[in-house]
């Protein structure tokens, strides 16, 4: 299913999407943070989904256990070691690994840039121990606002130069993009790439905005592209990737099955698409497991699985030469 002749990526992965149960139970014990549960097993549907979440938002509360445990430094450094292995340990080839030091800094008031400068220890100490290619991308909270997403980004900025791009996460419908575009000038300005979550729970109107404004060049699920055939017109003609996480989809209820998600409609129409996790702690999923329930619930031969593989490649934020080494590495 998973083609070993194509590198195997995953673009959409929130770090802080993906700290494991027993890594949350640990650290809650180590540093005397009172948990929702006594036992590990009872602590799993407090950070995973059951089912699916009535919406975006209430999806995302998942995650806050995984950062509530998040007491020092140190902890933010185990977190993003793991995310690496994690990556290396489901098979993929390269890897985009997306944090938000707002957001991981904010129950213990660890200082942002520490929590940047840990991150990047962590996945440091990852890559030197297991065969993944990692790239970082900075994350801005929407939902905490223009003034937390400002100091999130000059933490991000000062270490500009491990991070390929800037995103915009949280609550779409709370916080619409134009809130953040000077934000995404002054990231473009420092050389970055913009990916933007958009087209999730707001519409249309919010993957427009994104792009016209915000500078994106990808965007994260994109989903309701596809009730503006200008817009789809205009992905396949740009190029503008959409970084697709079908079950991420459904548990936050933006579809309401994998036969509803419209991946094969943005195929139809040429737009570059992969597929990714987003949380896969959270979703308790692997890449594979995308690849997989594509086949078996939308019906994609392997040649499309294929394509999508490569998308992904095609997508990634990488120089021409670090994509062909990628692809030599694998033929
Ligand atoms: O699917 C998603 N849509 C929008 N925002 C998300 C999603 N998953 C996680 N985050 C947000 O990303 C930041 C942590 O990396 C947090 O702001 C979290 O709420
Ligand atoms: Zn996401």
């Amino acid at each position: 299913m998973i083609d070993t002749s194509i590198p195997l990526v995953d673009l959409h992965r929130h770090l802080d999407g993906n700290v494991r149960v027993n890594t949350i139970w640990e650290l809650g014990h180590q540093h005397h943070i009172a948990l929702p549960s006594d036992t590990l097993e009872g602590l799993a549907p407090f950070v995973q989904i059951q089912g699916k979440e009535s919406s975006l938002v209430a999806f995302l509360k998942k995650l806050d256990w995984m950062v509530a445990v998040l007491a020092d430094l140190d902890a933010v450094k185990r977190v993003a070691y793991e995310n690496v292995v994690d990556a290396a340990v489901s098979g993929l080839d390269y890897a985009e690994l997306r944090f938000s030091p707002y957001y991981m800094a904010m129950n213990h008031k660890l200082p942002l840039e520490g929590v940047v400068e840990a991150v990047i220890d962590g996945v440091k100490a990852g890559v030197k121990e297991h065969d993944v290619k990692i790239n970082l991308i900075g994350i801005m909270s929407r939902s905490f606002g223009q003034q937390a997403c400002m100091q999130e980004l000059d933490a991000l900025l000062t270490h500009k130069q491990h991070l390929v791009a800037m995103d915009l996460a949280g609550d779409e419908l709370g916080f619409p993009g134009a809130l953040f575009n000077s934000h995404f000038n002054k990231a473009r300005d420092a050389g970055l790439a913009v990916t933007a979550h958009a087209g999730e729970a707001a519409g249309a109107e919010s993957m427009w905005q994104a792009i016209l404004e915000l500078g994106a060049t990808r965007i994260g699920h994109g989903v309701n592209a596809v009730h503006d055939p200008k817009l789809m017109e205009y992905l396949a003609k740009h190029k503008i990737g959409i970084e697709s996480c079908p079950t991420s989809n459904l548990h936050t209820s933006t579809v309401a099955d994998y036969q509803q998600h419209p991946l094969r409609t943005f195929m139809d129409a040429g737009v570059l698409i992969g597929l990714n996790t987003d949380d896969p702690g959270v979703s308790a999923i692997d890449i594979e497991h995308e690849y997989r329930v594509v086949k078996a619930e939308m019906g994609l031969t392997d040649a499309e699985l294929a394509l999508l593989q490569r998308n992904g490649v095609e997508m990634a934020f990488l120089s021409d030469s670090e994509r062909k080494a990628l692809y030599a590495a694998k033929a």
